[in-house]
């Protein structure tokens, strides 16, 4: 990138996914910033390692249906494709998903509570605004699945699921197909911009359904951009948070929490782990680790590197993948 170029932000595209609302939210300013789709979680990793986009943003995980398995795998370079690329933000965004297709022109004839519940579910939140009869094949990021569960079995049970690589690509696979047999989960702004039908609103399981997205930066980029970039800090200062991965020496005994005690032991509260299987040996894991506080830069200073040292002293490996700003 020219030095008077403007920044490129890379994120999982096309135009009205979740992840572009995350983009729009934390880089606001046209005038500064481009926002550049990407097909693929991989592909906006590959912009920011190969330093085609400054920045990235990605789907990191929902409150209903946990982690991002792709950038769980991708953030700890399990296939060595992106040694360089640390996180250096957060955003949240109310996940509210659809089912957009083409409406027959037939409304629904379901009222609440005539329809045969699986008691499998809760009761789905929200009851289609179309007749659903002609819906042949569902499109939608795997991800979705999972957070419209009641609606899907109370409404389309057996209908075939079609995985695409995000949601509002699954809006513009379904506009295309004119038959109307489509249908895709998509959210409200994608049945704009691709002219799909709102055949049914909020079909999520849970009201308050959220995704949280990651920042992601090249280890040479600055972690702080200029003001102009992104959303003020805001005042008083939020906290911070570090996002470590680790693997154990499987054979000596209390190996996990001899590495968990490096945190606790220097007054760092953990908030999430996870574990992803290594890729290298059967039945072995990368830890991911959050943990509060954020990594200084000189070495040893702080309470992250005084754990990183401990740490050091009994993980097999690890990595520290970034501090940032907490949005929460
Ligand atoms: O950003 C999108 O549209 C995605 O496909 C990822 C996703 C999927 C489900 C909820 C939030 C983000």
């Amino acid at each position: 990138m020219g030095e008077h170029e403007r920044p490129v932000v890379a994120y999982l595209g096309p135009e009205a996914s979740y992840t572009h609302q995350a983009a729009l939210s934390t880089f606001p300013n046209k005038e500064t910033t481009t926002l550049s789709p990407r097909t693929t979680i991989a592909d906006v990793f590959s912009a920011v390692q190969n330093r085609s986009a400054h920045r990235g943003v990605v789907p990191f995980e929902n409150s209903s249906n946990g982690s991002v398995v792709f950038t769980l795998d991708l953030i700890a370079n399990l296939h060595g494709m992106h040694p360089d690329v640390l996180v250096c933000g957060e955003a949240y965004v109310a996940v509210k998903h659809c089912l957009l297709g083409h409406a027959a022109g037939i409304p629904s004839t379901q009222k609440e509570g005539e329809v045969r519940i699986d008691p499998q579910f809760t009761n789905p939140l929200a009851i289609p605004k179309s007749d659903l009869s002609r819906v042949k094949k569902l499109y939608s990021h795997p991800q979705a699945w999972g957070q419209c569960k009641a609606f899907l079995a109370t409404y389309l049970k057996g209908v075939p699921r079609h995985d695409v690589d995000s949601t509002s690509r699954a809006a513009e696979i379904v506009a295309a197909d004119k038959t109307g047999e489509s249908a895709a989960l998509s959210s409200l702004a994608a049945a704009d911009v691709f002219g799909l039908d709102v055949l049914a609103e909020s079909i999520n399981d849970r009201k308050g359904n959220t995704t949280r997205f990651l920042v992601i930066r090249h280890a040479s980029s600055p972690p702080l951009p200029s003001p102009s970039l992104s959303l003020p800090t805001p005042n008083p200062p939020t906290p911070w948070k570090s996002l470590i991965t680790f693997t154990l020496n499987h054979t000596a005994p209390g190996s996990l929490a001899q590495c968990l005690s490096a945190f606790s032991s220097h007054g760092l509260s953990l908030t999430s782990i996870n574990t992803r299987p290594s890729g290298v040996e059967n039945w072995h894991y990368v830890f991911f680790v959050e943990c509060g506080g954020r990594k200084e830069d000189g070495e040893g200073e702080g309470d992250v590197n005084r754990a990183l040292g401990e740490l050091g002293g009994v993980a097999r490996t690890w990595r520290w993948l970034g501090s940032w700003e907490s949005r929460l």
